[in-house]
């Protein structure tokens, strides 16, 4: 524990601007680190983990501060009750008078499951009623903190050159025999690294990997990324393809894709081509045209909680309503990019089975050219130590 004034104000202020300005914590966060250039590397990682810490705790601190979570509590006393039930300890300082540990668990000890998991109500009973008993378990998994992960580029480099290269630079990475992905075991400058420099990695949560792998794009074909964002999944198709044949990157939003553009040019791929989606009719154009179509549709990202926590304050049951009709839209509008004999790829970052493979039996019953293929459940909690993601893959018959 850093129990120096200055850190621990900057924390509650960076705790503040999260919880009550929904502002993003990665922002927030990145925003602190970069005012603090003088911070050594692990001042700033215990930072990042206790931030990402209180923020998923938040529920569970209320309650064990104040009995129930009616009433508001002061953000020092957040910070204080989490040292005190993680470290035992707390700084002789007037804000942490008042604490007391046995009042902490006593509140625990009567607190609901919901409270002392640090769910809203409202998701734990909706991902109870759709996942049943494995709920516990996966709401248990996700509020583990999230490892970091990279992907090799393999038009640059191979795994071992990686993490070799890295390892020059003290930042020490471990090959998961499971995957294709390094996990970072010992901390450093990643982004300033000249492995980063030079296009070798991108920072890629593991079970996200397996997304573009369950596409199986071949080199010299025809793929479309329509959701692609910043294009993490399409940059790692494109290495899989070697750089050989053609990538459309597609989204609803031009600064992301600007963004993937700048990521491509570092990552040496020129295979990508990108389009903004301003209306039905560029998706209309593009029908029979693709070998691979990879849909990785906007969701709630209870998936990637772990990484993500403030999500679980941000997130409304209105929001996932909302996006279960958009993605059930996307995947049968946007199926029709698909040629026969091509495979396509619906993937979410969400855990809940009403945005997976409920949305894709829907669309089987009504599409019966699309068969199912291969389905990827990765759960937190139950069969995966990475993020939460499904994907299923289906062929267009010939
Ligand atoms: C889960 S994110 C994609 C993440 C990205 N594939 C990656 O790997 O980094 C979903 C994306 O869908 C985009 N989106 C939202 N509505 C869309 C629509 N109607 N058509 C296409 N993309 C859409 C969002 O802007 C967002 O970038």
């Amino acid at each position: 524990m850093y129990a120096e004034r200055q850190y621990v104000e900057t924390q509650i202020s960076a705790l503040e601007q999260i919880m009550f300005t929904e502002q993003y914590a990665d922002k927030v966060i990145e925003r602190v680190l970069s005012e603090q250039p003088y911070w050594d590397l692990l001042k700033r990682k215990t930072f990042v983990t206790d931030t990402y810490n209180i923020i998923r705790w938040w529920r569970k601190l209320t309650v064990a501060l104040n009995g129930d979570d009616n009433k508001s509590v002061l953000v020092w006393s957040i910070w204080g009750a989490y040292q005190l039930l993680s470290t035992s300890k707390v700084p002789d300082w007037p804000e942490f008078k008042s604490l007391d540990i046995d009042k902490l668990n006593n509140n625990l000890a009567q607190a609901s499951i919901a409270q002392v998991n640090s769910y809203p109500d409202w998701l734990w009973q909706k991902a109870s009623e759709e996942l049943g008993e494995q709920w516990p378990l996966i709401a248990q998994g996700l509020n583990v903190p999230a490892k970091t992960y990279l992907r090799a580029n393999t038009l640059k480099c191979s795994l071992s050159d990686l993490k070799t290269s890295l390892a020059q630079e003290k930042i020490e990475c471990e090959h998961l025999p499971s995957s294709e992905a390094l996990e970072v075991t010992q901390y450093g400058h990643l982004f300033k690294s000249q492995a980063f420099s030079q296009g070798w990695f991108e920072m890629q949560d593991a079970g996200s990997q397996q997304i573009a792998q369950l596409l199986e794009p071949k080199a010299g074909q025809r793929v479309v990324d329509a959701c692609a964002g910043a294009g993490g999944k399409s940059l790692h198709i494109a290495a899989l393809m070697q750089n050989k044949g053609y990538v459309l990157a597609m989204d609803i939003h031009q600064h992301k894709l600007d963004t993937l553009k700048k990521r491509a040019k570092r990552a040496g791929v020129h295979m990508l081509e990108t389009r903004e989606i301003k209306n039905s009719k560029t998706i209309k154009r593009l029908k029979n045209k693709f070998d691979r179509v990879l849909l990785d549709v906007p969701c709630s990202g209870t998936g990637v909680l772990r990484r993500n926590p403030d999500a679980k304050w941000l997130l409304k049951s209105e929001n996932i309503n909302a996006l279960v009709s958009l993605q059930a839209e996307i995947l049968q509008r946007y199926s029709q990019m698909c040629k026969p004999g091509g495979r396509l790829v619906y993937a979410t970052c969400s855990i809940l089975p009403s945005e997976n493979q409920q949305q894709v039996q829907t669309f089987l019953a009504n599409n019966t050219q699309f068969k199912l293929v291969e389905e990827l459940h990765l759960q937190p909690g139950i069969n995966s130590d990475f993020d939460g993601f499904y994907g299923a893959a289906l062929e267009r018959q010939g």
